[in-house]
């Protein structure tokens, strides 16, 4: 399809807009099944970020599956086409100078390869948050892990859906060993010196 679409040239860069407010921008991904712990890890690490005074914004399944995403089932297209806008979104709030914090299941590598070239590499920080769905299972935080055993929800990552371990993520947090602010601790060591303005 011809398209026609050329760019504006703004003057205002990235660059500029990072300067303004004085911090680096990038994308910290939570990756992992559902219930094992990539929102209440994201949250605190969001709140330390603020503690330090870092302009963040969090990208999550309530913000978009029930606003821009609401069109999209758990099928693995509209997993895919999901993972897509989100990572689309999250490269414009990197643009805008944001660290950005997204956690979604995200469980095909080849989406969660899709992000990292639209957002460029230098941009991505993979966590894995690595928590068997024996224990999910166990957790059942919102009780969807009875329900696809009831057969009452279709494509459940873990049980009737695949999920796949990323092979060399930049931080694997297994939830079943280390507390939250043992992992906390690990991603905020991590992306310290990534918070310099000046961090290539
Ligand atoms: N079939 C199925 N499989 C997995 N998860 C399900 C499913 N149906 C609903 N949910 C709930 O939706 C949340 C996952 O949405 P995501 O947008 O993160 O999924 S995906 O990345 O497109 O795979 C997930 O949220 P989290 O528990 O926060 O991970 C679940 O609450
Ligand atoms: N070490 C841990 N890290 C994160 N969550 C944990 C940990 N240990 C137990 N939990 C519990 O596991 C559940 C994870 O739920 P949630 O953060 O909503 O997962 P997700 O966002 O991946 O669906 C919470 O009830 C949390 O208290």
């Amino acid at each position: 399809m011809e398209k026609n679409i050329i760019p504006h040239t703004y003057q205002i860069s990235q660059d500029d807009r990072k300067k303004l407010n004085n911090q680096n921008s990038f994308l910290m991904w939570f990756t992992g099944l559902s219930g094992s712990g990539k929102s209440t890890i994201a949250n605190v690490v969001e709140q330390e970020l603020y503690k330090k005074g870092i302009k963040t914004y969090t990208l999550d399944g309530d913000n978009i599956r029930k606003g821009i995403n609401n069109d999209l089932s758990f099928s693995p297209e509209d997993r895919t086409e999901n993972i897509r806008r989100i990572a689309e979104i999250a490269h414009l709030m990197v643009d805008a100078g944001l660290v950005v914090l997204a956690a979604f299941v995200s469980p095909y590598k080849k989406d969660r390869d899709n992000i990292r070239s639209i957002v460029k590499d230098v941009n991505f920080v993979e966590i894995y948050i690595n928590t068997s769905a024996e224990e999910c299972e166990r957790r059942d935080v919102k009780g969807l892990y009875k329900k696809a055993r009831a057969g009452e929800i279709k494509n459940m990552t873990g049980i009737s859906a695949p999920y796949e371990a990323p092979e060399n993520p930049d931080i694997e947090i297994n939830t079943e060993k280390e507390t939250v602010e043992e992992a906390v601790y690990k991603i905020i060591e991590f992306i310290t010196p990534k918070l310099q303005l000046n961090h290539e």
